[in-house]
């Protein structure tokens, strides 16, 4: 048969057939297997077969506190795979272990993961040959691994459009002599050369593995690699949506032409499942508390500030002492997650506790994780102070509350002078947590700026509605992605023929 005659005849037949697989790959950290579940599940409701691909940690936690199993069986096309880990669930992912955490993802993930998309063409597999691997951003080894078996791979960066662009624009700081500057530099300094960002950002909201002499550190180093590798994606999957990113997502477009924006995905999913409550879709990697939810029942509407930073924070035994000062003493409810593991270091780490839980009862609630989308939701939570990591400000954005942002680390910084400064859905406390400021900070909140801040996170929260909605902006991205999947399961078959 003719070349182009082949082709056709290869189309009709995966069009009666199409047998896409999608492998999804997120990294081991909370932020990242929470949005790429929701992406799974949203997969697997087009019918696309999914293997979920994660280290059996944490499988096993998933298994543990959640319903995945019962949830994810109503797929038949769902499977998920797992890759033996040699790292404890707690190791400390945020500090200085990083690299050690990236360099053992590398090692334990590529012998297995090759094998996996070998084994799965052999004849005796039951499931499709994989036609697509949705990867973390983080991940680029795995471009190698499936070039080699002409695999395309499909980035999902799951931080902000903003942040990502701020990563991406390193080494035009480093050639404007913007970078590097050191610990003691003024960090207020305006920062120019981020195109779409010279009017309002500072050093002090770059990412923070940028505040150093040296530019050689390996996180450093690593972190804007992998970014500029996104450019050897087949395409860039963002968890954001047009009408809060729209400037940013023109600037990386110049670069990932293929770019789609399909978020925020937990409202998404929402859309697309009749029956979807978050209060069963949780994909929590600890228990779960919820009696705060009974708590929240019982007080007034818009009256609770709901504190949590997420699941990699580890902060000092003073930090955490100045914000329950801080919290306490603006005389609001306050509803506030300690991880376990949240305290960096476990001296004095029983009394801390009878501390605060003693000292909070008056005006506070303590667990140890929360059903943090229900909470969000509840017509009492009034604000959020946050570390502002991606999934916990789209997830304040969906739900019309305003934010405290207290960054940590990486993405977090340029985020939250995003809510600040651009959107105006809140305030940015950074590199501060005195006592003082926390307090001043939640009553200015609470308070002062309660209607003003309101009516913003209003109009963004219908914003972000309409565009998971039918014919918004993310929706229709989402519908075009499909496609594009599918299609990739066509041209897989043409280049096995
Ligand atoms: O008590 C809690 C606290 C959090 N969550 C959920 O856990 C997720 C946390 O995600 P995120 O807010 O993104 O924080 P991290 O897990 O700390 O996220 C990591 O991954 C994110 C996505 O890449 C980055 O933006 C962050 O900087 C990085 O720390 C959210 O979906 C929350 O709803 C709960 O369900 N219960
Ligand atoms: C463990 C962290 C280092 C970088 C990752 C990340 C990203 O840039 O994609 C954001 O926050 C963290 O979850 C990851």
């Amino acid at each position: 048969m003719l070349r182009m005659e082949k082709m056709e005849a290869l189309v009709g037949e995966a069009e009666a057939h199409p047998h896409p697989h999608v492998v999804v790959f997120p990294i081991p950290v909370q932020g990242h297997v929470n949005s790429m579940l929701k992406l799974s599940e949203l997969l697997s409701l087009t019918g696309i077969h999914v293997t979920f691909l994660t280290f059996e940690h944490i499988h096993r936690r998933l298994l543990r506190f959640t319903n995945v199993t019962s949830r994810f069986a109503r797929w038949p096309g769902f499977h998920f795979a797992t890759i033996p880990s040699d790292l404890p669930f707690d190791h400390p992912n945020s500090g200085p272990q990083l690299m050690e955490f990236f360099d053992s993802l590398k090692i334990t993930s590529i012998p297995p993961l090759r094998e996996m998309l070998v084994s799965n063409r052999r004849e005796s597999d039951v499931r499709p040959p994989v036609t697509c691997i949705i990867a973390d951003g983080t991940l680029s080894f795995t471009i190698d691994v499936a070039q080699e078996l002409n695999i395309p791979v499909i980035y999902f960066r799951t931080i902000s459009a903003c942040s990502f662009w701020a990563y991406f624009s390193i080494p035009k700081l480093v050639e404007a002599g913007e970078l590097p500057f050191g610990g003691d530099a003024d960090m207020d300094c305006p920062i120019t050369c981020v195109p779409g960002m010279e009017s309002f950002l500072r050093r002090r909201d770059l990412p923070n593995f940028l505040r150093t002499n040296n530019l050689s550190d390996r996180f450093l180093q690593f972190i804007m690699a992998e970014t500029l590798n996104t450019t050897r994606a087949s395409a860039l999957i963002l968890n954001t949506f047009e009408e809060l990113e729209g400037p940013i997502l023109s600037q990386i477009r110049s670069h990932c032409p293929k770019l789609y924006t399909i978020g925020p995905l937990h409202a998404l999913l929402q859309t697309q499942i009749a029956d979807f409550s978050p209060s069963v879709s949780s994909n929590s990697l600890w228990e779960e508390n919820k009696s705060c939810i009974r708590w929240l029942d019982s007080k007034p509407l818009r009256s609770v500030v709901y504190v949590s930073f997420g699941s990699i924070t580890v902060m000092t035994r003073e930090e955490i002492m100045e914000f329950w000062h801080g919290l306490v003493n603006s005389g609001k409810w306050f509803l506030w997650v300690i991880r376990p593991d949240l305290l960096a270091g476990k001296e004095g780490e029983d009394q801390i506790l009878t501390e605060l839980v003693e000292g909070t009862r008056e005006r506070g609630y303590i667990v140890g994780w929360a059903p943090q989308e229900e909470v969000l939701a509840h017509p009492a939570v009034g604000g959020f102070l946050t570390h502002s990591g991606w999934n916990s400000t789209l997830e304040s954005i969906c739900a019309g509350v305003p934010m405290i942002c207290w960054p940590y680390f990486a993405d977090q910084q340029v985020n939250s002078r995003f809510v600040s400064e651009v959107w105006k859905l809140g305030l940015d406390m950074k590199d501060t947590c005195d006592r003082w400021k926390v307090e001043l900070m939640v009553k200015e909140l609470m308070e002062k700026k309660m209607d003003e801040m309101l009516k913003s996170a209003d109009k963004m929260a219908k914003l972000a509605r309409m565009s998971v909605s039918e014919g918004g902006s993310s929706s229709c991205n989402w519908d075009k992605l499909i496609k594009d999947i599918k299609s990739m399961c066509l041209l897989q078959a043409y280049s096995h023929e």
